[in-house]
């Protein structure tokens, strides 16, 4: 079941990812108060990696059991371990190294110069063989049943690495793909996939920026998930568009209320 985007926007990008920290602590709160654990995937990008800055700078980030939570990332380039471009490196130095995590729930998508090298499609495959042994009967997908899912939100609407008209948007049966040929460097990646993303409890979109404004405005005007891939990113329980003014300033100010002064 896909549910209708929220939307949240606040003053400006800063103030988003200090509200979207406090968000993501309480519900990481609640998840580990109810379940004993909670889920969460990691995007990469600006917005993604802001939000995690936040987070590391919350005083509030001590009421999270650090070690009774399993990360995955929605995507990954396809580079060597420890490039300054992988969203792992880059979610590491933003917080994920100054937190008490069990390495054994961070679940990162295979290096370059991993156990797969460079056959992307086994990489690819492998990370879906570990969301499907992480996944519970009673998820009843091939994935966990995830608390929130993240992704950025690129200018031409690519959610995760999944780019607009490329074959991983299409993609109805595998959690995750190998894209080929990303128009967004570099140009091979690993991809959540659609049915992987629906399968969240929650799905957050961050969008902060001008330059989101477009993105925005298509994905939020009703255009199909192959022209638009963030269009057909949705929760089974919540969709959040959490925004700044900047990156909602092309929508129709009845979709939300006023940002606070
Ligand atoms: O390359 C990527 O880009 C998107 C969006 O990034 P942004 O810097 O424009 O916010 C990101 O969500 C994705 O994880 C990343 O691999």
């Amino acid at each position: 079941m896909s549910t209708t985007p929220q939307l949240v926007v606040h003053r400006d990008k800063e103030l988003m990812a200090c509200a979207t920290a406090a968000r993501l602590i309480t519900k990481i709160v609640d998840a580990q108060a109810s379940r004993g654990s909670a889920s969460i995937v990691l995007t990469g990008g600006r917005n993604g990696n802001g939000l995690l800055a936040a987070l590391a700078s919350s005083p509030a980030r001590d009421a999270v059991d650090w070690a009774r939570l399993d990360l995955w990332w929605g995507d990954e380039r396809f580079l060597p371990e420890g490039d300054g471009e992988r969203n792992a490196t880059q979610a590491r130095a933003a917080l994920l190294d100054s937190v008490p995590l069990d390495p054994k729930r961070v679940h990162a998508m295979p290096a370059s110069d991993g156990p797969y090298g460079s056959d992307i499609e086994a990489a690819a495959a492998a990370y879906a063989a570990e969301l499907a042994a992480a996944a519970r009967p009673e998820d009843h997908a091939k994935v966990p049943s995830f608390d929130v899912l993240m992704l950025g939100v690129g200018p031409d609407t690519h959610v995760a690495s999944l780019f607009p008209e490329l074959p991983g948007v299409r993609e109805k049966e595998r959690t995750v793909v190998a894209v080929h040929g990303a128009p967004k460097p570099p140009p091979l990646r690993i991809s959540f996939t659609l049915p992987a993303i629906r399968a969240a409890h929650e799905v957050w979109l961050l969008a902060a920026g001008e330059d989101k404004a477009e993105a925005a405005e298509i994905a939020l005007s009703g255009a199909g998930e192959l022209q638009a891939p963030a269009a057909g990113a949705t929760g089974r329980s919540r969709t959040l568009w959490l925004m700044d003014e900047a990156a909602a300033s092309k929508l129709p100010r009845a979709l939300y209320p006023p940002a606070s002064p």
